[in-house]
Protein backbone atom coordinates (compact mmCIF):
# COMPACT_ATOMS: atom_id res chain seq x y z
CA UNK A 1 0.00 0.00 0.00
CA UNK A 2 1.50 3.51 -1.12
CA UNK A 3 2.04 5.63 2.33
CA UNK A 4 0.40 8.28 0.88
CA UNK A 5 -2.97 6.26 1.61
CA UNK A 6 -4.07 7.01 4.78
CA UNK A 7 -7.15 5.25 5.39
CA UNK A 8 -8.15 1.93 2.63
CA UNK A 9 -11.73 0.53 2.49
CA UNK A 10 -11.53 -2.44 0.66
CA UNK A 11 -14.78 -4.12 -0.56
CA UNK A 12 -17.03 -3.36 2.49
CA UNK A 13 -20.67 -4.64 2.76
CA UNK A 14 -22.84 -4.02 5.94
CA UNK A 15 -26.19 -5.11 6.09
CA UNK A 16 -29.05 -4.06 8.40
CA UNK A 17 -31.13 -7.44 8.01
CA UNK A 18 -32.11 -7.31 4.44
CA UNK A 19 -30.96 -4.25 3.77
CA UNK A 20 -27.61 -3.88 1.84
CA UNK A 21 -26.56 0.25 2.97
CA UNK A 22 -22.78 -0.44 1.62
CA UNK A 23 -22.11 -3.42 -1.02
CA UNK A 24 -18.61 -3.91 -1.71
CA UNK A 25 -17.73 -0.38 -0.73
CA UNK A 26 -13.76 0.46 -2.20
CA UNK A 27 -12.40 3.98 -0.88
CA UNK A 28 -9.14 5.00 -0.82
CA UNK A 29 -8.69 8.42 0.76
CA UNK A 30 -5.26 10.10 1.04
CA UNK A 31 -2.77 12.11 3.53
CA UNK A 32 -3.57 15.51 3.06
CA UNK A 33 -6.93 15.67 0.56
CA UNK A 34 -10.32 16.79 1.25
CA UNK A 35 -12.23 14.01 -0.14
CA UNK A 36 -16.12 15.13 -0.74
CA UNK A 37 -18.78 11.74 -0.64
CA UNK A 38 -21.73 12.82 -1.75
CA UNK A 39 -24.88 11.08 -3.35
CA UNK A 40 -28.89 10.66 -2.51
CA UNK A 41 -30.54 10.48 0.53
CA UNK A 42 -30.12 7.16 1.87
CA UNK A 43 -27.16 6.54 -0.33
CA UNK A 44 -25.15 5.01 2.41
CA UNK A 45 -22.93 7.76 3.29
CA UNK A 46 -23.55 7.91 6.96
CA UNK A 47 -23.30 4.29 6.72
CA UNK A 48 -19.57 4.28 5.49
CA UNK A 49 -18.75 7.12 8.37
CA UNK A 50 -20.02 4.84 11.10
CA UNK A 51 -17.92 1.68 9.88
CA UNK A 52 -14.69 4.15 9.34
CA UNK A 53 -15.05 5.51 12.85
CA UNK A 54 -16.13 1.89 14.95
CA UNK A 55 -19.98 2.85 15.07
CA UNK A 56 -19.81 -0.95 13.72
CA UNK A 57 -17.78 -3.60 12.21
CA UNK A 58 -18.60 -4.59 8.04
CA UNK A 59 -19.82 -7.86 7.36
CA UNK A 60 -17.25 -7.96 4.62
CA UNK A 61 -14.32 -5.76 3.33
CA UNK A 62 -11.46 -4.65 5.27
CA UNK A 63 -10.67 -1.09 6.73
CA UNK A 64 -7.25 0.07 6.96
CA UNK A 65 -5.57 2.98 8.75
CA UNK A 66 -2.24 3.67 8.22
CA UNK A 67 -2.24 -0.01 7.15
CA UNK A 68 -3.39 -1.15 9.89
CA UNK A 69 -6.37 -3.47 9.75
CA UNK A 70 -8.71 -1.38 12.46
CA UNK A 71 -11.83 -3.28 10.97
CA UNK A 72 -12.91 -4.75 14.54
CA UNK A 73 -11.36 -1.64 16.57
CA UNK A 74 -13.52 0.09 19.48
CA UNK A 75 -14.81 3.91 18.42
CA UNK A 76 -12.70 4.93 21.14
CA UNK A 77 -9.57 2.95 20.15
CA UNK A 78 -9.88 4.23 16.40
CA UNK A 79 -10.22 7.64 18.39
CA UNK A 80 -6.42 7.18 19.68
CA UNK A 81 -5.56 6.33 16.25
CA UNK A 82 -6.37 9.32 14.80
CA UNK A 83 -9.68 9.58 13.48
CA UNK A 84 -12.84 11.94 14.76
CA UNK A 85 -15.96 13.02 13.37
CA UNK A 86 -18.90 15.02 13.53
CA UNK A 87 -22.35 13.78 13.54
CA UNK A 88 -25.62 15.24 10.90
CA UNK A 89 -27.47 15.86 14.18
CA UNK A 90 -24.93 18.07 16.44
CA UNK A 91 -24.72 15.84 19.81
CA UNK A 92 -23.03 18.15 22.57
CA UNK A 93 -23.91 18.42 26.22
CA UNK A 94 -26.29 21.58 26.12
CA UNK A 95 -26.06 21.34 30.34
CA UNK A 96 -22.16 21.62 30.14
CA UNK A 97 -20.44 25.06 29.39
CA UNK A 98 -19.00 25.13 25.46
CA UNK A 99 -15.32 24.43 26.96
CA UNK A 100 -16.26 21.37 29.00
CA UNK A 101 -17.99 20.13 25.79
CA UNK A 102 -14.70 20.56 23.60
CA UNK A 103 -12.46 19.48 26.87
CA UNK A 104 -14.57 16.11 26.90
CA UNK A 105 -13.16 15.65 23.09
CA UNK A 106 -9.54 17.07 24.64
CA UNK A 107 -9.38 13.93 27.17
CA UNK A 108 -9.57 11.68 24.28
CA UNK A 109 -5.35 12.33 24.14
CA UNK A 110 -4.90 14.86 27.05
CA UNK A 111 -5.23 12.38 30.48
CA UNK A 112 -4.58 16.24 32.59
CA UNK A 113 -7.17 18.31 32.88
CA UNK A 114 -5.31 21.93 32.73
CA UNK A 115 -3.50 20.50 29.41
CA UNK A 116 -7.13 18.94 28.04
CA UNK A 117 -8.11 22.50 29.32
CA UNK A 118 -5.29 24.64 26.92
CA UNK A 119 -6.02 22.14 24.54
CA UNK A 120 -9.84 22.76 24.39
CA UNK A 121 -9.24 27.10 24.54
CA UNK A 122 -6.76 26.56 21.22
CA UNK A 123 -9.26 24.64 19.39
CA UNK A 124 -12.32 27.15 19.86
CA UNK A 125 -10.10 29.80 19.42
CA UNK A 126 -9.01 27.97 15.89
CA UNK A 127 -12.80 27.14 15.25
CA UNK A 128 -13.74 31.05 15.98
CA UNK A 129 -15.86 30.05 19.35
CA UNK A 130 -13.36 31.38 21.61
CA UNK A 131 -15.95 33.97 23.21
CA UNK A 132 -18.56 31.26 23.51
CA UNK A 133 -16.07 29.03 25.97
CA UNK A 134 -18.09 29.57 29.16
CA UNK A 135 -21.82 29.58 27.77
CA UNK A 136 -24.07 26.06 28.10
CA UNK A 137 -23.45 24.66 24.84
CA UNK A 138 -27.76 24.65 24.99
CA UNK A 139 -27.69 28.43 24.21
CA UNK A 140 -25.30 28.19 20.95
CA UNK A 141 -26.79 28.88 17.38
CA UNK A 142 -27.33 26.39 15.25
CA UNK A 143 -24.68 27.30 13.43
CA UNK A 144 -22.39 27.67 15.99
CA UNK A 145 -23.48 24.73 17.56
CA UNK A 146 -21.96 22.52 14.04
CA UNK A 147 -18.90 24.63 14.76
CA UNK A 148 -18.70 22.90 18.41
CA UNK A 149 -19.05 19.94 16.80
CA UNK A 150 -16.22 19.92 14.30
CA UNK A 151 -14.16 21.85 17.29
CA UNK A 152 -15.45 18.81 20.12
CA UNK A 153 -13.85 16.39 16.92
CA UNK A 154 -10.59 18.27 16.50
CA UNK A 155 -10.00 17.81 20.08
CA UNK A 156 -9.21 14.79 19.86
CA UNK A 157 -5.96 15.95 17.46
CA UNK A 158 -7.44 13.75 14.62
CA UNK A 159 -5.13 12.89 11.47
CA UNK A 160 -8.62 11.68 9.62
CA UNK A 161 -11.63 14.37 9.93
CA UNK A 162 -15.18 12.89 9.35
CA UNK A 163 -17.53 15.80 8.33
CA UNK A 164 -21.17 14.90 8.36
CA UNK A 165 -23.11 17.58 6.74
CA UNK A 166 -21.24 20.41 8.84
CA UNK A 167 -22.94 23.02 6.28
CA UNK A 168 -26.76 21.90 6.39
CA UNK A 169 -29.18 24.92 7.45
CA UNK A 170 -25.97 27.24 7.27
CA UNK A 171 -26.70 31.02 5.10
CA UNK A 172 -24.16 32.14 2.71
CA UNK A 173 -22.13 33.90 4.56
CA UNK A 174 -22.00 31.37 7.61
CA UNK A 175 -21.54 28.44 4.66
CA UNK A 176 -18.38 30.49 3.62
CA UNK A 177 -16.77 30.74 7.13
CA UNK A 178 -17.40 26.79 7.58
CA UNK A 179 -15.30 26.25 3.82
CA UNK A 180 -12.54 28.67 5.60
CA UNK A 181 -12.67 26.13 8.46
CA UNK A 182 -12.58 23.14 6.34
CA UNK A 183 -9.61 24.57 4.56
CA UNK A 184 -7.51 25.70 7.48
CA UNK A 185 -8.03 22.32 9.07
CA UNK A 186 -6.46 20.90 6.19
CA UNK A 187 -3.74 23.32 6.09
CA UNK A 188 -3.31 21.75 9.81
CA UNK A 189 -2.10 18.27 7.91
CA UNK A 190 -5.93 17.04 8.67
CA UNK A 191 -7.16 15.06 5.95
CA UNK A 192 -10.70 15.68 5.57
CA UNK A 193 -13.47 13.54 4.15
CA UNK A 194 -17.03 15.58 4.21
CA UNK A 195 -20.41 14.51 3.22
CA UNK A 196 -22.48 17.41 1.72
CA UNK A 197 -25.48 17.92 -0.05
CA UNK A 198 -24.59 21.47 -1.39
CA UNK A 199 -23.02 21.00 -4.71
CA UNK A 200 -22.06 24.71 -5.08
CA UNK A 201 -20.64 24.53 -0.79
CA UNK A 202 -18.56 20.50 -1.40
CA UNK A 203 -17.55 20.96 -5.23
CA UNK A 204 -15.09 24.01 -5.36
CA UNK A 205 -13.55 22.86 -1.75
CA UNK A 206 -12.68 19.37 -2.18
CA UNK A 207 -9.50 17.52 -3.90
CA UNK A 208 -11.54 14.45 -5.30
CA UNK A 209 -15.00 13.45 -5.34
CA UNK A 210 -17.15 9.78 -4.22
CA UNK A 211 -20.38 9.07 -4.98
CA UNK A 212 -22.28 6.87 -3.72
CA UNK A 213 -25.76 5.50 -4.82
CA UNK A 214 -27.91 2.71 -3.47
CA UNK A 215 -25.05 1.54 -1.48
CA UNK A 216 -22.49 1.32 -3.92
CA UNK A 217 -19.87 3.23 -5.24
CA UNK A 218 -21.03 4.98 -8.80
CA UNK A 219 -18.38 7.25 -9.64
CA UNK A 220 -15.37 8.82 -8.38
CA UNK A 221 -12.49 11.74 -9.66
CA UNK A 222 -11.94 15.00 -9.76
CA UNK A 223 -14.93 17.36 -8.84
CA UNK A 224 -15.29 19.07 -12.33
CA UNK A 225 -15.26 14.99 -13.95
CA UNK A 226 -17.53 13.90 -11.57
CA UNK A 227 -20.48 16.56 -11.96
CA UNK A 228 -20.26 15.88 -15.73
CA UNK A 229 -20.75 12.17 -15.42
CA UNK A 230 -24.27 10.83 -16.94
CA UNK A 231 -24.72 8.33 -14.23
CA UNK A 232 -23.90 10.84 -11.36
CA UNK A 233 -26.32 13.30 -13.29
CA UNK A 234 -29.28 10.98 -13.25
CA UNK A 235 -28.96 9.10 -10.15
CA UNK A 236 -28.70 12.66 -8.05
CA UNK A 237 -27.79 16.00 -9.56
CA UNK A 238 -30.54 16.39 -11.80
CA UNK A 239 -30.72 17.39 -15.44
CA UNK A 240 -30.04 20.76 -14.55
CA UNK A 241 -26.22 19.94 -14.17
CA UNK A 242 -26.49 18.46 -17.70
CA UNK A 243 -26.19 22.06 -19.16
CA UNK A 244 -23.65 23.38 -17.20
N1 LIG B 1 -28.51 1.54 12.15
C1 LIG B 1 -29.29 1.27 11.11
N2 LIG B 1 -30.24 0.31 11.19
C2 LIG B 1 -31.02 0.02 10.12
N3 LIG B 1 -30.94 0.64 8.91
C3 LIG B 1 -30.02 1.59 8.78
C4 LIG B 1 -29.15 1.97 9.86
N4 LIG B 1 -28.33 2.96 9.42
C5 LIG B 1 -28.66 3.20 8.14
N5 LIG B 1 -29.68 2.38 7.76
C6 LIG B 1 -30.30 2.32 6.43
O1 LIG B 1 -29.24 2.23 5.50
C7 LIG B 1 -29.52 2.99 4.34
C8 LIG B 1 -28.40 3.99 4.13
O2 LIG B 1 -28.53 5.00 5.13
P1 LIG B 1 -27.44 6.13 5.39
O3 LIG B 1 -27.91 6.91 6.58
O4 LIG B 1 -26.10 5.52 5.43
O5 LIG B 1 -27.59 6.98 4.06
P2 LIG B 1 -27.09 8.47 3.76
O6 LIG B 1 -26.48 8.42 2.40
O7 LIG B 1 -26.21 8.92 4.87
O8 LIG B 1 -28.44 9.29 3.74
P3 LIG B 1 -28.73 10.84 4.14
O9 LIG B 1 -28.12 11.68 3.06
O10 LIG B 1 -30.23 10.89 4.16
O11 LIG B 1 -28.13 11.05 5.49
C9 LIG B 1 -30.88 3.65 4.56
O12 LIG B 1 -31.85 2.85 3.93
C10 LIG B 1 -31.03 3.62 6.06
O13 LIG B 1 -32.39 3.57 6.44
Amino acid sequence: MSTDILLDVQNVTRRFGGLVANSDVSVEVRRGEILGLIGPNGAGKSTLFNLIAGAFPPNEGSIRFEGQDIARLSGPARCRLGIARTFQVPRSFDSMSVLDNVMVGAFAKEPGSAAARRVAYETLAFCGLQQRAPAPAGELTPPEKRRLEVARALATKPKLLLLDEVMTGLTPSEARLGVELVRKVRDQGVTVVMVEHVMEIVMPLVDRAVVLNLGKVLAEGKPRDVVRDDAVITAYLGERHRAA
